[in-house]
């Protein structure tokens, strides 16, 4: 479901990524951990297809937000539409009903500024929008770039309860991520060191 082999990445004449192989498989949430520059941001922009490998396949690759979303570490959320008009984006697009809107807002402690603009709330409530936005069509893949990192303790709380159960049914979850509260709750723990996953 979520698969790298053989990547190679180098930037600059730097390798990053020195023979990438690993595989999540649906149902299964795995985190991955390594050092601040190890790499990690890179291999999940391979996986999403933001950027392409020098040698080595991945999947899924540039794939429609219903088999693959993304949690980037960037957010990425339209300053011109309030949280929960970003939430409600990709059921949109894809024509579904938005009524799983309000309560994932409502679990991720983010109702109460659910109606404002992104500029308008705090960097942590922001991210909470974009996990929303990346669970709320359910979808068959998910990659997080370190979705916990602007989080509360509560927030987080709740943040890994959302990834958990976003597994629990059936997608195939990959985080990258530096917080213990997260890979206590993932199937497997990756490690992403010296340009390969151990
Ligand atoms: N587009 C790019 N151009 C040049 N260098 C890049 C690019 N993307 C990543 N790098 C370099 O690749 C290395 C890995 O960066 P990356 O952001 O993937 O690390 P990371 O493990 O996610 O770090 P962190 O835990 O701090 O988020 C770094 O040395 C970074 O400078």
């Amino acid at each position: 479901m979520i698969r790298a082999a053989g990547v190679h990445r180098t930037f600059g004449g730097v390798p990053v990524l020195r023979g990438v192989d690993l595989a999540v498989s649906a149902g299964e949430l795995v985190t991955l951990s390594g050092p601040s520059g190890s790499g990690k941001t890179a291999l999940l922009s391979l996986l999403c297809g933001f950027d392409v490998p020098d040698r080595g396949s991945v999947s899924p690759g540039p794939a429609p937000w219903s088999d693959c979303a993304v949690l980037p570490q960037a957010l990425g959320l339209a300053s011109e539409l309030t949280l929960e008009e970003n939430v409600a984006l990709p059921l949109r697009l894809a024509g579904l009903p938005v009524d799983g809107v309000a309560p994932l807002l409502e679990e991720l402690g983010i109702s109460a500024v659910g109606g404002r603009f992104p500029p308008q709330v705090s960097f942590g409530q922001r991210q909470r929008a974009a996990l929303a936005r990346a669970v709320v069509a359910r979808p068959a893949a998910l990659l997080a770039d370190e979705p916990t990192a602007h989080l509360d303790a509560a927030s987080a709380v709740a943040a890994v309860s959302v990834l958990r159960r976003v597994a629990d049914e059936g997608a195939a979850v990959l985080i990258a991520t530096h917080h213990e509260a997260v890979h206590e709750v993932a199937d497997r723990v990756l490690v992403l060191a010296d340009g390969r996953v151990g």
